[in-house]
């Protein structure tokens, strides 16, 4: 017979909690480049992804896969180093189990970051924004098919999807740090390949300010579930047609590696207060 999702999330949940040191209450999506953060929690305890029940295995050679559970400036966090994309052929509900999972475990708040392509031309490689709202630009939706009563509604409101609180919280965080902290909108596309100067064009006139090939379904399941979120992108190079740079992956590596201190400054400033607001 087989296993229903609720039952696969249980089991996950299960397993994970059999092992972990606390009971998380934040999680954490940590994108491209930005895993470092998770190496920052104390009494960690490492669960891989390929050791637990159901969870989706990742296919990126040397890619990290496993979850870090533990204390982040003294909050009881989950964190996802390596995240499953869309790209690499995995389904919306794959690409979301572990949201799933992490309600499950009694996660309420979610820090969701990524790297991006930089759209709003007043924005610069290198610099951090905070992500004011989505454009869903994947055709597909992780809540398409039998909605499961217990988890959500059918119909989730998607009107303040990234919390007004937690935003107003990131950018007091971001000023007495002096991080220079942009905010807009981020569209989600499936990638693999990078976006058009046409698509780019397209994008910007639609409103986006950075585009990336993540993030969106792991919100919507997140809101879904009750899920207050906070959204960070790296903007890790300029998108195509912005200026005259071909992009690459290992552009966008290598940014990411510059902004990691401001990254993980921000992030541990916003996890100090997140959980009591
Ligand atoms: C993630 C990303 C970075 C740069 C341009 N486009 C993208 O989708």
């Amino acid at each position: 017979m087989s296993v229903t999702a609720i039952e696969k999330t249980k089991l996950a949940a299960d397993f994970i909690r059999q092992q972990a040191t606390v009971q998380p209450r934040l999680g954490l999506v940590l994108g491209s480049g930005l895993g470092v953060l998770a190496d920052e929690i104390t009494e960690a305890n490492v669960v891989p992804y390929n050791e637990i029940p159901h969870f989706p295995v990742s296919t990126v050679e040397g890619h990290v896969g496993q979850l870090v559970l533990g204390k982040l400036e003294g909050q009881p966090v989950i964190a996802m180093q390596g995240r499953f994309h869309y790209y690499e052929g995995y389904t919306m509900q794959d690409v979301t189990f572990p949201i799933r999972v992490m309600k499950e475990l009694g996660v309420e708040t979610l820090i969701v970051t990524n790297a991006a392509g930089g759209i709003n031309k007043n924005f610069n490689a290198g610099e951090l924004m905070l992500i004011r709202d989505h454009i869903n630009f994947q055709f597909n939706n992780p809540l398409i098919g039998p909605n499961q009563s217990e988890w959500g509604v059918r119909f989730p409101d998607m009107s303040e999807a990234y919390d007004p609180a937690y935003n107003q919280l990131a950018k007091r965080v971001a000023e007495s740090f002096g991080v220079n902290l942009q905010e807009g909108v981020y569209v989600g596309v499936t990638g693999p390949s990078y976006e058009s100067p046409a698509e780019i064009r397209m994008f910007g006139n639609l409103g986006a300010d950075v585009v990336g090939m993540s993030t969106v379904p792991e919100v919507i399941v997140a809101r879904h579930a009750g899920i207050r979120v906070l959204g960070i992108s790296c903007i890790s190079n300029m998108a195509a047609g912005i200026n005259d740079q071909p992009l690459t992956h290992d552009e966008v590596m290598e940014t990411a590696e510059q902004v990691k201190p401001q990254f993980i400054r921000l992030v541990k400033g916003i996890v100090q207060d997140i959980l009591h607001i």
